[in-house]
């Protein structure tokens, strides 16, 4: 049987949670780093579970620490693990063929967006319940962009007002989810691209700041000052 979260929620969220951490270095499977004395992962699923819609959640996790991340989740939120695959196109795929029957809108979400707020998810879920096949939280770009050379002469200036952010949870029709994962030929960075690909619409909403994607070893200092510092979550 799989895990529910609210019977009455119309969302499921899949959790891709299975990537090494390379650029983090070294320390273990990032999901699995302490934030606060907590695993990414744990703060990740404790904010999805706070939305009201969300009714499922899988985690795609590494393939050897599977049993362990069911123990780790199980305090947190009722949650269904699956181990996860080599890139993160693979694990979502994983995540998305263990979610149930009945939710009709699936996000897709980074565990390294530990802090991510439960109003975001919200947010993404809403915009797809009103009629959007696909959904992406955005920012706006702040820094001058160039384009450069492999050997780092600049080639131009971007025209950054045209360009964003991308953040997650990404949401989706779940029938155009599922379409396009299996439409997908070469790995994407994120599943709107695939949506993209297969000639669907991708909306923006605009995202939070606190959806930062730990990615370095800075993001998780900055991280770790957000939570001790006592940023509010879900403003
Ligand atoms: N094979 C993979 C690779 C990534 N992810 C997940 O996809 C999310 C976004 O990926 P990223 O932040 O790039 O994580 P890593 O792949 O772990 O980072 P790196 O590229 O530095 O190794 C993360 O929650 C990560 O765990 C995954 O589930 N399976
Ligand atoms: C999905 C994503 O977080 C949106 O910004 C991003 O594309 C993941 O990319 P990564 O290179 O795997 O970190």
């Amino acid at each position: 049987m799989t895990a529910q979260l609210n019977p009455r929620g119309d969302v499921a969220v899949l959790v891709p949670a299975a990537g090494a951490g390379v650029r983090l270095g070294p320390g273990g499977p990032k999901a699995l780093r302490l934030l606060g004395g907590e695993p990414l992962l744990v703060h990740a699923v404790r904010r999805v579970a706070e939305a009201p819609s969300v009714a499922t959640i899988v985690v795609a996790a590494p393939a050897a620490d599977v049993d362990h991340v069911r123990r780790l989740l199980a305090p947190v939120a009722p949650v269904t693990v699956v181990p996860g695959g080599a890139d993160r196109q693979q694990s979502v795929a994983a995540a998305l063929a263990a979610v149930p029957p009945g939710p009709q809108i699936v996000l897709v979400h980074d565990a390294a967006r530990a802090l991510t707020p439960a109003t975001l998810v919200e947010l993404v879920a809403a915009r797809v319940r009103a009629g959007h096949d696909a959904v992406i939280p955005v920012l706006p770009v702040t820094d001058t962009i160039k384009e450069v050379s492999a050997d780092d002469v600049v080639l131009g200036t971007v025209d950054r007002s045209v360009l964003r952010a991308v953040q997650t949870p990404q949401g989706f029709r779940r029938s155009v989810l599922v379409a396009a994962h299996a439409a997908a030929l070469d790995p994407l960075t994120d599943d709107a691209g695939l949506v993209e690909k297969s000639g669907g619409t991708v909306t923006c909403v605009p995202g939070s700041e606190l959806a930062l994607k730990i990615t370095r070893p800075f993001d998780l200092m900055l991280a770790e000052h957000l939570l001790s510092g006592g940023v509010r979550f879900d403003p």
